[in-house]
């Protein structure tokens, strides 16, 4: 069942809601549908030192590797490879989106996740049903530690291919986490510079959990992701199903940046100045136009270069059109 799991979720058109969780065995524990895209895994022995941990995927719908990186787990979880030993809450984010291949239906899930939210439509609908979810999760295992990693892929090619986005919260982050993500071949860290209302701020913001969207490559169509390449990540999420110390390496393999600026999208009149192709973590010296906007103006970079990150001008008005970002040191 666990391997059929993803494409049960993607075929069933429209997801039928669950009336009552459904629940199975599974070679070393037992599993729980708590509805649509929501699948929780509990060991029939869980480890000491095991973490409670939230593995999301698809909250953007274009996204599959992440999708497909979850389906190689269960599947080798299914096949007794992986000797469960944590308690871990699946979840695939934006179900209609990843059916039809979009980033968004209507508007961006990953921009929804806040208690204060209550807006009318499907996407902020599934934020309050991921949001309820990811809370019952965490109260269940309310006696371990929390982790969560929401997993993406890029619009665009980046200099680092595989980073990690530090969530803004007060909860800091331990040590161990870098020495995991570098181990993890992840290339860079990004760290906000304030609430984003994102997934995986949302575990960090409300439940104090080890928390990071972590970007894994760039957006392709399933069956044509290079699933090699996440190998060393894949190894890191198995360790953290078996509840065992994942390997570690020193964190100063990777490159840590902070983020200076967050462009937004003011007026329909809005373009960037810059190729739409350029990758993410592309360098612009003082004195560079990086945005025109009709209501805002020009954004010109200061004294300092400034890196841009997750540039999209066709972003919805208010929205995050680009983060600006500099090299900062990485954590003591
Ligand atoms: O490549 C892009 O432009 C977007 C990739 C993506 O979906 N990134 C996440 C980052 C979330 C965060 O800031 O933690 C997003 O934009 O939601
Ligand atoms: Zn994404």
């Amino acid at each position: 069942m666990l391997g059929k799991w993803l494409d049960l979720t993607l075929e069933e058109v429209p997801p039928r809601p669950l009336s009552h969780s459904r629940e199975g065995r599974l070679p070393f524990g037992r599993y729980t549908l708590h509805g649509p895209g929501l699948l929780e895994l509990t060991p029939a022995i869980a480890r000491p030192e095991a973490r409670a941990c939230v593995l999301s995927a698809g909250i953007h719908g274009n996204e599959t590797a992440p999708i497909e990186l979850l389906g190689e787990l269960l599947s080798r979880l299914e096949a007794g490879l992986i000797r469960l030993g944590a308690p871990v809450l699946f979840v695939l984010g934006n179900i209609p989106a990843i059916r039809s291949g979009q980033r968004f239906i209507t508007t961006n899930l990953n921009r929804l996740f806040d208690r204060q939210q209550n807006e009318r439509g499907d996407e902020p609908q599934r934020a309050r049903e991921l949001m309820a979810a990811v809370d019952a999760f965490y109260a269940r295992h309310a006696e371990r530690a929390a982790l969560h990693y929401d997993l993406h892929t890029a619009i665009r090619d980046s200099r680092y291919p595989r980073f990690a986005v530090e969530p803004f919260a007060a909860t800091p982050i331990d040590a161990e986490q870098w020495r995991w993500l570098a181990a993890a071949d992840i290339q860079a860290v990004l760290h906000q510079h304030r609430h984003s209302w994102t997934f995986s701020h949302y575990s960090k913001h409300y439940h104090v959990a080890q928390a990071f969207t972590l970007e894994l490559g760039k957006v392709a169509a399933f069956g044509e992701n290079d699933l090699g390449a996440l190998r060393p990540m894949r190894a890191l999420l198995e360790a953290l199903l078996e509840g065992r110390e994942p390997s570690g390496t020193e964190p100063e393999r990777m490159r840590f940046f902070r983020v200076e600026h967050e462009l937004m999208r003011e007026a329909e009149d809005f373009t960037l100045c810059f190729a739409d192709d350029t990758p993410n973590f592309t360098e612009f010296a003082p004195g560079t136009r990086l945005a025109s906007d009709a209501v805002a103006g020009n954004f010109v970079v200061g004294d300092r270069p400034l890196a841009v990150v997750f540039p999209n001008a066709q972003v919805e008005l208010g929205a995050r059109a680009a983060l600006l970002v500099a090299p900062s040191p990485p954590p003591t």
